[in-house]
């Protein structure tokens, strides 16, 4: 089993079948409203109940699923909702055959063969997490059709997998382990590739809507992630806020363009300044295609702003600050 491609929040420790066990990586971030989040979702988990962190791209969704699953201690299955996700990806299917063959040859002149072939069931990664009481993270579980999702309701609801009556053991259904607990992580339903939910799903989650991280958080992972002096990634993230501020939804340019940006420049030892012409066109590059979405009736509206936006921020930082003599300032 190869390890897979987890989040930076997370990291393989150890490897059982599917099963990671995620820890904090170096890179990994926990401000007070990252750690505050994480608390509470904690707190649901703790309590029994599953939890559903649902919010724009690039909010940190699948990083604090991670974080909160690690607080738990106990092993993490992940899967990745898919259009083309079926049931036998969750629960398990027949693989193959097994074939007994019995040769009796006990009188010499006579041969019986008795032959029985059986399928050979495969417990998929929700049955397994079900059976020891393991944390799921279903990552993005609404771009998967809602009729693959309805297996969810009578695990989360009664506490059973229905399994289908192939599965040799059990009598069609297994009873789930009080520790089986799931984070689900959503992306808004108006985002392409995405299924509304079954109402009954919902209602037996917990649902905590995550936003963009505050200033601070976002300076702290873009800085994490990239090495970059503090100073430089203020502006980066600035521009980024700025820009989101004006988008229509608010929900881009994210924290995924400042780390991109930020590591670029650090990569090319540039700094952020809108006279350095390879960071006005590193901007435009990762910042425009979301800031070109101001349309009316299939236009642009305007020119986009990016360039106003890097110029006025960049100089805005690198402006002295005025620091008042000692002495003048009054005390109300
Ligand atoms: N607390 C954190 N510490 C370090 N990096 C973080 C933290 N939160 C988010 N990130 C980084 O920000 C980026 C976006 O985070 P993440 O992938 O978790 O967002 P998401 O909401 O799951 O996005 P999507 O919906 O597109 O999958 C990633 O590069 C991730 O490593």
């Amino acid at each position: 089993m190869s390890a897979k491609p987890l989040q930076d929040a997370s990291e393989v420790s150890a490897l059982n079948n599917d099963n990671v066990q995620p820890e904090a990586s170096d890179t990994f971030v926990c401000t007070p409203s990252v750690e505050a989040l994480a608390e509470r979702a904690s707190a649901y988990l703790q309590a029994g109940y599953p939890v559903h962190l649902a919010g724009p791209a690039g909010t940190g969704k699948t990083t604090l699923a991670f974080h909160a699953a690690a607080k738990r201690g106990r092993p993490v299955k992940l899967i990745h909702g898919n259009d083309e996700l079926g049931l036998a990806d969750m629960v398990g299917q027949d693989n193959g055959y097994r074939r007994n063959t019995l040769v009796d040859n006990y009188i010499h002149s006579v041969v019986k063969t008795q032959e029985e072939v059986r399928t050979f069931w495969i417990d998929n990664r929700v049955t397994t997490a079900c059976l020891n009481g393991e944390t799921l993270i279903y990552d993005e579980f609404n771009r998967s059709r809602p009729e693959v999702n309805n297996i969810f309701l009578s695990i989360l609801g009664e506490g059973i997998l229905n399994l289908p009556n192939r599965r040799h053991q059990g009598a069609g259904y297994l009873e789930v382990h009080p520790e089986f607990r799931v984070i689900f992580t959503s992306n808004p339903e108006e985002y392409a590739g995405t299924h509304k939910t079954q109402d009954a799903l919902m209602d037996r989650m917990i649902t905590m809507k995550i936003g963009h991280y505050d200033r601070e958080t976002e300076i702290r992972v873009t800085r994490a992630k990239s090495g970059l002096p503090p100073s430089e990634v203020a502006i980066v993230v600035d521009i980024v806020r700025e820009l989101r501020g004006q988008s229509v939804n608010h929900h881009r340019p994210t924290l995924r363009a400042c780390i991109a940006i930020a590591r670029i420049m650090a990569d090319r030892r540039i700094s952020a300044r809108s006279n350095n012409s390879f960071f006005r066109d590193i901007c435009r590059d990762i910042l425009d295609m979301d800031s070109a979405k101001v349309r009316r009736d299939g236009n642009a509206l305007g020119e986009s702003p990016v360039d106003d936006v890097v110029a006025s921020i960049s100089a805005r930082a690198r402006r002295p600050k005025i620091v008042e003599p000692k002495g003048l300032h009054k005390e109300i």
